[in-house]
């Protein structure tokens, strides 16, 4: 798919090639750490309950495995193909090395339309995504996890298709249900960790979360999570808007309430405890900071420069273009970079991971402690690194990210003189 002039992949090597020049890597290092390691696409044909054949496209890009087993989540939605798997996979392996956990990145999913499709149908393309895919992926080689449109049960589905062909694997996949092996804690980990980064953030500046107000984009598992979590610290979130629409209230709307009417009705249209509004505008609206968690390219060219925020915390994937980022920057607003700000999900997979490696499980206020000291510890080494090269903060995660998976990835060949690690 085209995101304006370029696609997202290219997007995506326009931030890496951002933080190489700085770091003065040639050509030859940038194709060793920007080449995926391998890309399959698999056909899944199924006959839905009404009896029709229903056709899609699966794919899983597993981009680098320098540092661990390939890890990244699984998105149903008619816009996945393989530019998309590709550029979410690259932003995966910057990800975990961002926040110092022992996998590389891989992305996938299916270009089907939950939203149309029974949850018969739907576990039964899970189930044929997994047949197809089962030589590829395992605990110790890509471990997929939930994105946009899967969710815990569709995570529960793919370890037991998994473990009928590999025997018992529940680290296979993360986000699984709490009572199938998943970990506490994880379905709300990526708004946890958008919370605490944003916590970083607002005490660099002196500011509280009692003095700020909010827009939410996306009311999903990462939007819904954020909103509750920034809400319960004290911020008023004033406006919220997804694919149905949008919702606001000057005096802060009812997170709860609004996650319970989302939960019923599918979206946050017709939602009674707010004024309605149409969806594209929470972009430019009048807060303190904007929350964008639902797709890619959400600031473009097109609105950066009526964003009213003051610090923009990605909680979506690659939801700023490389244009709206320079007009952001340059307007002096602060963004929290996605490979930063939403690197919750995957820590905590990660901590879910280790527990079924262990067949050991650890309670909710470990795993949240846990995430929040490795996200603020993340925050501020990149912080650091922005200091240090007099850069923003999505340079300076791709220079520290960059660097730790380079490292790692030099080590295991032979390169001789042209290694600037
Ligand atoms: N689930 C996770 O743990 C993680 C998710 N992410 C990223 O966060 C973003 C959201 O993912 P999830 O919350 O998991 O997905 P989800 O499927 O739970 O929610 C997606 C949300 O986006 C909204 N949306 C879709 N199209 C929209 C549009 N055109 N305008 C406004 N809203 C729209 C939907 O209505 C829904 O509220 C994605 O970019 C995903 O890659 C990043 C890290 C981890
Ligand atoms: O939890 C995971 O393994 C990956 C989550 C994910 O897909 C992401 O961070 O974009």
């Amino acid at each position: 798919m085209i995101h304006g002039e370029k696609t997202m992949l290219e997007h995506g090597h326009t931030y890496f090639n951002k933080a190489a020049d700085m770091l003065g890597l040639s050509d030859k290092i940038r194709t060793i750490l920007l080449a995926p390691k391998r890309i399959v696409k698999v056909k899944i044909v199924i006959e839905g309950e009404d009896g029709r054949l229903q056709n899609y496209e699966g794919y899983r890009v597993q981009h680098n495995n320098a540092r661990g087993p390939m890890k990244g989540g699984l998105r149903f939605h008619p816009s996945m193909d393989e530019d998309h798997a590709a550029a979410l996979a690259n932003l995966m392996t910057w990800k975990t090395a961002v926040v110092d956990i022992p996998f590389g990145g891989a992305k996938g999913g299916i270009n089907c339309d939950p939203m149309k499709m029974s949850r018969k149908d739907l576990f039964q393309v899970t189930t044929r995504f997994v047949q197809e895919m089962k030589e590829v992926i395992g605990p110790t080689t890509d471990i997929p996890a939930p994105d946009v449109n899967t969710n815990a049960e569709v995570m529960g589905w793919i370890m037991h298709e998994y473990s009928q062909y590999a025997g018992f694997s529940p680290g296979v996949v993360t986000g699984k249900p709490v009572d199938l092996f998943g970990s506490e804690g994880r379905a709300a980990a990526t708004g946890r960790g958008v919370m605490e980064v944003l916590a970083e953030a607002l005490t660099e500046q002196g500011k509280a979360y009692s003095d700020v107000t909010v827009a939410v984009q996306g009311f999903g598992n990462v939007g819904s999570n954020a909103a509750r979590l920034i809400a319960a610290r004290g911020a008023r979130i004033v406006a919220v808007a997804d694919h149905t629409g949008g919702v606001s209230r000057p005096e802060g709307l009812d997170v709860e309430a609004l996650a319970a009417w989302v939960a019923e009705h599918r979206g946050v249209a017709g939602f009674p405890g707010g004024d309605a509004f149409e969806s594209s505008k929470i972009v430019s609206w009048e807060v303190n900071i904007l929350v964008p968690a639902a797709l890619e390219d959400a600031i473009n060219a097109d609105n950066a420069s009526e964003v009213k925020a003051t610090i923009v915390v990605e909680g979506a994937n690659a939801p700023t273009t490389p244009e709206a980022d320079e007009i952001l920057n340059a307007r002096g607003i602060l963004v929290i970079p996605d490979i930063l700000a939403n690197a919750g999900g995957v820590t905590v997979s990660y901590f879910e991971w280790t527990q079924n490696v262990q067949q050991f499980r650890w309670d909710e206020a470990r795993v949240n402690a846990e995430l929040d000291k490795r996200m603020s510890a993340s925050y501020r080494a990149v912080r650091e690194v922005a200091t240090e090269y007099g850069t923003d903060l999505r340079t300076a995660a791709f220079v520290l990210a960059i660097r730790r998976v380079g490292k790692a990835a030099l080590a295991r060949v032979h390169i001789g003189a042209d290694n600037p690690f």
